[in-house]
């Protein structure tokens, strides 16, 4: 797909990252995926992103995020696929040319590995990645990697084939600054861990859309969120809340990495097998999935 053309459809729905399938001996386990990112593509979405952070790109070699987009592509029909990408430069361009061979439809570019860099380091290595590859590039603002409207202005002169802002940092003013000096020249995705709890105030500093990790084993209440935030219809949005998101995040927030690990555990209760999480993330203790597992079944009726 051409830059500008993902870019227009990633931007008129909601956006989700499925997990990654992993056999017992937590070899990817393809045939398991593809039958979940095959019913996820049934749903009213607008992309899905293959081996992004909740697909546990951080565990995955090149060759398995290449090997993972290419199943995500085969299952997910007309469903456009986004592929993950990171880690320093070099890496990420093998990255970048396995995931487009692969059949990606655009890339999320990841931080950069590990270090504290100043702005023109960002700009280089976004720039580097983004001249390397005819996909449409996604840059997404987190943890170490924090780029300012004008490093972001830069980049989207620099670089044609730059499309989206991802923000995972919760910087309002940040994400202001850059809708504002930027305006349609790229899309905006809210990719806060359970982006529902900031959809409302995201969506009022200008992001396009947003990701739902929960989507993953949901997907009917995370879209009839997502619809009811689009129709202002802040009476569903808060019975969604209060019943599902709030107690969810309780059980995310148990132990760092839940973000995943908790998605990965719905899907299991949902009768998926995405296998467990590498490390160094942890799988939910029995307690805490019987926990999810009760919030699950007491959602039925808005599914
Ligand atoms: O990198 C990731 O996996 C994300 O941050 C996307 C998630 O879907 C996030 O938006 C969430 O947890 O809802």
């Amino acid at each position: 797909m051409f830059p500008q053309e993902i870019k227009k459809r990633i931007s008129t729905g909601l956006l989700s990252f499925p997990v990654t399938h992993f056999n017992e001996d937590l070899s990817l386990n393809l045939e398991s995926y593809q039958s979940h990112v095959n019913w996820l593509s049934g749903f009213d979405a607008a992309g899905l992103f293959a081996a992004g952070g909740t697909g546990e790109l951080f565990s995955l070699t090149p060759a398995e995020i290449a090997a993972t987009t290419k199943a995500a592509k085969e299952a997910a029909g007309e469903m456009p696929i986004i592929a993950g990408c990171g880690y320093g430069t070099a890496l990420a361009q093998d990255i970048a040319r396995l995931a487009e061979e692969a059949g990606a439809d655009g890339l999320l570019l990841l931080p950069h590995y590990l270090m504290n860099v100043p702005q023109e380091g960002i700009f280089q290595h976004v720039k580097a990645v983004c001249d390397s590859t005819g996909l449409g590039v996604i840059v997404y603002n987190r943890a170490n990697s924090v780029a300012t409207a004008d490093t972001i202005a830069r980049l989207a002169d620099a670089c044609p084939n730059l499309i989206g802002f991802k923000d995972g940092t919760g910087k309002t003013d940040l994400v202001r600054h850059i809708t504002a000096k930027l305006g349609d020249r790229l899309c905006y995705i809210g990719g806060m861990p359970t982006h529902e709890l900031f959809a409302q105030g995201f969506n009022g500093i200008g992001l396009t859309t947003y990701s739902s990790a929960v989507f993953n084993f949901v997907p009917g209440m995370a879209l009839r969120f997502y619809n009811a935030l689009r129709a202002n219809d802040n009476a569903t949005m808060n019975e969604i809340l209060e019943r599902f998101f709030f107690p969810f995040v309780q059980i995310r927030d148990r132990q760092p990495g839940y973000a995943v690990s908790a998605i990965k555990a719905g899907v299991e209760l949902i009768g998926r097998t995405p296998g467990a999480v590498r490390w160094p993330l942890t799988n939910l203790e029995a307690a805490e999935k019987e926990q999810l597992r009760q919030l699950i079944d007491s959602v039925n009726d808005l599914q």
